[in-house]
């Protein structure tokens, strides 16, 4: 089986696509760590993350550099957000992240073109969304945690030019899927929004080809 989880940054969608991972006994891939490698590799090498060709020579990141904790930083996520703009770099990171997903047995990908471009044949998906300021409010008691002092406004703002990005590029914008289903995380704990996760892949798993709308033959 094949899920497919979308959404925003800090909208609670690796929550929620490690909890179904682990629920369904499935091998998880975060695709955002992806783009936030090419960033972190375009950072050291000093390159511009504006220009195609340094962003796409960057993709050729070390193994080594997906498990770097720097790529969590939320200077990263934006730098990830101006790589992933590029046509180009979305071309070089499609094929791993297809074959993932095509795996035997299946395999959770968490992103913002799971549904519509990597796997548009996932057997469920969902697109995770929460109101800017939850996300804000999450994502700043995330990085207090790991001893970060950015300001509640800081990380509200660097969201929202996120999101504008994200949803405004013309390269696989972040949107949801025709046949997605949303979760709407903002007043629900993270037990909950798993719950209800879990749910609604069990109502779409039992779709057939034809119930979602694929043309068959
Ligand atoms: N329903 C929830 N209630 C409260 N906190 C939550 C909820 N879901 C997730 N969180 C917390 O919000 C933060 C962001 O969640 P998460 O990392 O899952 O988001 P994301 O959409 O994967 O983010 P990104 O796009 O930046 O990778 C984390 O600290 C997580 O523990
Ligand atoms: N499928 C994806 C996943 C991510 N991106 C871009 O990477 C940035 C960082 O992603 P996070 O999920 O770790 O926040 C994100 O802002 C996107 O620009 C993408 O384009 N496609």
């Amino acid at each position: 089986m094949i899920i497919a989880v979308d959404g925003p940054a800090a909208s609670g969608k690796g929550t929620v696509a490690k909890a179904l991972a682990r629920h369904y006994n499935l091998p998880h891939l975060d695709t955002g760590l992806l783009y936030r490698a090419v960033a972190a590799t375009v950072r050291r090498m000093e390159l511009d993350p504006a220009e195609e060709a340094d962003a796409v020579a960057a993709c050729d990141f070390d193994e080594l550099t997906l498990a770097d904790p720097v790529l969590r930083s939320d200077e990263v996520g934006q730098l990830a957000s101006i790589v992933s703009a590029h046509p180009l770099v979305r071309a070089a990171l499609l094929a791993r992240q297809k074959r993932f997903a095509h795996q035997d047995g299946g395999a959770v990908l968490d992103g913002r073109d799971i549904g519509t471009v990597i796997a548009p044949d996932a057997d469920a998906k969902l697109f995770v969304k929460a109101t800017p300021q939850i996300r804000a409010r999450r994502r700043h008691a995330e990085l207090q945690g790991h001893g970060s002092t950015v300001s509640f406004d800081k990380v509200l703002a660097d969201i929202r030019a996120r999101d504008a990005r994200d949803s405004g590029r013309s390269a696989a914008p972040l949107v949801m899927a025709e046949d997605a289903a949303l979760l709407d995380s903002s007043f629900l704990s993270i037990e909950a929004s798993v719950a209800k996760a879990i749910a609604l892949v069990e109502q779409q798993r039992g779709r057939t080809g034809q119930d979602r709308g694929e043309s068959g033959g």
